[in-house]
């Protein structure tokens, strides 16, 4: 295997994860993205940052999508070389719509894009191996297939993807709190519990099916397939703003959740101008993105 093309390029979707019930499994790609490009070069890599990160990820080869690349060529047996990338970055970092998963699989879809047989990297690798990155699937799964997707890992610790059908036309609101709330997926993680009450389990059992139906083309459901026992009250000390809103949407009959790890709301309808206004005054940004049915592609 050889690198035949002198660069390549790639635009990824943001995601989010969980949507309520769906823990780890669940996910779903907005049409709203991160853009990069690259060139293999003689000598060292270099990143240039526009957007979201700039001035705070690293520049050399230690930055995430580079890594992923590398992996990349690792996997497909491609030579390694220096790389001068450029990043365009709108997806908040520790926000809850899926920078990391995104950022490894722009990655690993550069190397694609750099190889003479782009076949050595089919999608399910990029998925096997950018779950690897992340350490759970749901973020990676729509960011690569596009969509609303289910993904879980088999007991061999083979991560796996099946597409949700959904409703293309559902819309989507995104609640995206000040930037000096970001929470890394890391830290939201150590406050969950290793066990959960049984009651508990089997209530997000029912309602992880039900957002199934729902998302399907039942809307009326969106509420019930909405609720959630298993991750979202163990997170309101360290998300009490975006747990206070997602109450709030709640009680107003909005079928609201928080995005991925947080902070980041998300509400699958659209939400009337006045509570728009409202969140905006307090400093909160409103993206009304469509839903991404491509996933992450060369450019
Ligand atoms: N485009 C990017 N370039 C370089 N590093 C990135 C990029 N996107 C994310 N990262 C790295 O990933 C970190 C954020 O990952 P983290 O898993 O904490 O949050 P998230 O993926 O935004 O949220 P969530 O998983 O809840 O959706 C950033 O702080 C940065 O280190
Ligand atoms: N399922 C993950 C999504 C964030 O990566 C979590 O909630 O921790």
């Amino acid at each position: 295997m050889r690198l035949a093309n002198e660069r390549a390029a790639v635009r990824v979707p943001a995601t989010t994860a969980n949507m309520g019930p769906g823990f780890d499994s669940f996910g779903m790609a907005f049409t709203y993205y991160d853009e990069v490009e690259v060139r293999p070069i003689v000598g060292a890599t270099n990143v240039t940052v526009e957007g979201v990160g700039e001035g705070v990820v690293p520049t050399d080869d230690s930055n995430l999508v580079v890594r992923a690349l590398r992996a990349g060529l690792d996997a497909a047996g491609a030579p390694q070389a220096g790389f001068e990338m450029h990043c365009v970055n709108r997806i908040p970092h520790g926000g809850g719509m899926g920078s990391s998963a995104s950022a490894a699989v722009a990655g690993l879809m550069l190397a694609r894009g750099l190889l003479s047989d782009p076949e050595a990297l089919p999608d399910e690798e990029i998925f096997r191996i950018a779950t690897g990155f992340e350490g759970h699937p749901d973020n990676v799964a729509p960011a690569v297939f596009g969509g609303a997707t289910v993904a879980w890992i088999e007991a061999d610790g083979t991560p796996r993807s099946a597409p949700m059908p959904v409703d293309a036309t559902l819309a989507v609101s995104l609640l995206v709190p000040p930037s000096t709330t970001r929470l890394s997926t890391e830290e939201a993680r150590k406050v969950l519990p290793d066990s959960v009450p049984r009651a508990d389990a089997l209530f997000n059992t029912s309602r992880a099916a039900i957002l199934m139906l729902a998302l399907a083309g039942r809307p009326d459901l969106l509420m019930a397939g909405t609720e959630d026992r298993l991750h979202q009250e163990y997170r309101r000390g360290v998300l009490p703003a975006s747990m206070a809103v997602m109450d709030s949407l709640r009680e107003q009959g909005y079928p609201a959740v928080i995005s991925g790890a947080g902070p980041t709301v998300l509400v699958l309808a659209d939400m009337s101008q006045q509570t728009r206004f409202t969140l905006e005054r307090h400093g909160w940004t409103v993206l009304r993105p469509g839903i991404d049915l491509s996933g992450a592609q060369l450019v």
